[in-house]
């Protein structure tokens, strides 16, 4: 799992197996227990790798379009790939807590954040591309990395001081994923961080994110 401030650091710091030589404490057990996460997660990440297929000039001449869609062909992959944000929501609010809302951003975002928040319990909530949404809504234009859109939230959809979660399958310039920042938090909602599949690490969308980015796999450097 790449850019993960939480489990990064706690791998980091800790012990690792070869270098344990002590009996067991029970921080040397956590440690192996990341250890054999990470190693899941890694053999997951390869699974995704492979599925995912690059198209170049698409939908406009000079970007290479990554397409998450084939993941959803097989179940096992889309078992691994709502476990894989399952894991990565828990290091985001810590184990055995959930987010109150986990929001999903038009179109992609909506095959895995409904499907996650029944998971943990939790609210779904999604921004749609404007002129889809009925009622009281907060709006936001904004650019991505192949032109200009819109974004709408409902009004009364995030409690105030809720514990939120944005969820969508790619970051390139990180445009929407501001955006849909912007208007969780005009909401009154409290941003804990974003989970994403891709990263295109090149344009380094995450410097305009001031939530925690989690993503697992970086493209495109
Ligand atoms: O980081 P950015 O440069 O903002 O680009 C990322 C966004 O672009 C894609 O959505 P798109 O707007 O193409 O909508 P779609 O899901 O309906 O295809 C993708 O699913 C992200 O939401
Ligand atoms: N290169 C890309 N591939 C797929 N979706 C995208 N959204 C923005 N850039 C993209």
């Amino acid at each position: 799992m790449s850019k993960s401030p939480v489990a990064t650091d706690t791998i980091q710091h800790g012990p690792s197996r070869s270098e344990s030589h002590a009996p067991t404490t029970s921080s040397q057990l956590a440690s192996n227990e990341i250890d054999g996460l990470r190693q899941q997660r890694e053999e997951q990440t390869e699974i995704f790798r492979q599925a995912i297929t690059k198209t170049p000039d698409f939908p406009k001449a000079g970007i290479l379009f990554e397409d998450i869609f084939p993941i959803f062909t097989s179940p096992h992959h889309h078992e691994a790939l709502i476990k894989a944000y399952e894991l990565q929501t828990q290091e985001i609010v810590g184990t055995g807590q959930k987010p109150d809302v986990l929001v999903g951003l038009d179109a992609r975002g909506f095959l895995i954040g409904p499907t996650l928040a029944l998971r943990l319990g939790c609210s779904f909530v999604p921004v749609r591309k404007a002129g889809k949404l009925p009622g009281k809504l907060q709006t936001v234009t904004y650019e991505k990395e192949y032109g200009e859109d819109s974004f709408a939230i409902q009004d009364n959809s995030i409690p105030t001081g809720a514990k939120v979660v944005i969820v969508d399958d790619l970051i390139a310039t990180g445009g929407s994923a501001a955006a849909a920042g912007e208007l969780v938090k005009k909401c009154g909602g409290q941003l804990l961080g974003y989970i994403f599949i891709i990263e295109l690490v090149g344009l380094n969308g995450r410097s305009k994110l001031d939530a925690p980015v989690y993503t697992l796999i970086e493209s495109q450097s």
